[in-house]
């Protein structure tokens, strides 16, 4: 089976201070990951040594059997939309899209277009003028379109409302169904994973604690005749920790 993600020991360090340590995964592709963590946890920087954005001080990841943003053909199958929801504030909504076609060879200009339709998104309003959920609405847009086989999005759904958090996790499953991509997303709020996830990441003091299959992790956790919901598993998994 093909792994999306893979990292071996991987740990990166800001001066004395370790953001992520000793990581190692192996994450099979097909999959929506939700990784999960609190403030600080190292979330951000994991997703950041995937898409290439940043070296690791220790171990090795590959992505897609490659290193992270080493040849132009593996930056093309990987998505990334960080959280600061990356966009020109000067350009508009439709300029965004005909950026996003020349630099990237597998646009999908079809789709790009009918999402923006499909959230009312003016294509003549400028990205700075459009509201913090639009601007993560159309951040995501761009990633979609790319027609990635990995999608990497670090806290999509912060700024979105709960109807398009809905609508956001109903239209990631149908994407990763329909192209076989595979998300890794992070997440504060577990509930919001536990609608679109099948593959669950713990991080806690820049430590993995817990990574599977979600169905197999509830499987093992839960006591006869209990009922054990992901939320409460990931508590006890954060309460757990030294
Ligand atoms: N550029 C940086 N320089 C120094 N320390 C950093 C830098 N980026 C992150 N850190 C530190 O690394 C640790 C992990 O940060 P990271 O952003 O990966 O966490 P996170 O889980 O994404 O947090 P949040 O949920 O708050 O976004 C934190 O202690 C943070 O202070």
């Amino acid at each position: 089976m093909t792994t999306v993600l893979r990292a071996q020991a991987l740990g990166k360090r800001y001066g004395r201070r370790w953001a992520l340590r000793e990581c190692t995964v192996d994450v099979p592709a097909g999959h929506v990951v939700g990784l999960v963590g609190p403030n600080g946890a190292g979330k951000t920087t994991l997703l950041k040594l995937a898409a290439g954005r940043l070296r690791p001080t220790t171990g090795d990841v590959t992505v897609l059997g490659g290193r992270p943003g080493s040849t132009p053909a593996q930056l093309a199958r990987v998505g990334f939309v960080a959280q600061e929801t990356p966009l020109y504030a000067g350009l508009t909504v439709a300029e965004h899209l005909r950026l996003g076609a020349r630099l990237n060879p597998r646009w999908d200009d079809g789709l790009a277009r009918a999402r923006v339709a499909r959230l009312g998104l003016d294509p003549g309003r400028r990205a700075g003028r459009l509201s913090g959920g639009q601007r993560a609405q159309l951040a995501l847009t761009l990633g979609l379109a790319k027609r990635p086989d990995l999608l990497i999005l670090d806290e999509p759904v912060a700024a979105l409302d709960p109807l398009a958090r809905r609508d956001f996790a109903r239209g990631l499953a149908q994407a990763a169904a329909e192209h076989e991509l595979s998300v890794v997303l992070s997440s504060h709020v577990v509930s919001d994973l536990e609608k679109v996830c099948d593959y669950l990441i713990v991080l806690a003091g820049s430590r993995v604690r817990l990574a599977g299959r979600t169905e197999e992790l509830l499987a093992a956790h839960r006591r006869p005749g209990g009922r054990l919901s992901l939320e409460d598993l990931v508590l006890t998994y954060l309460e757990a920790r030294p």
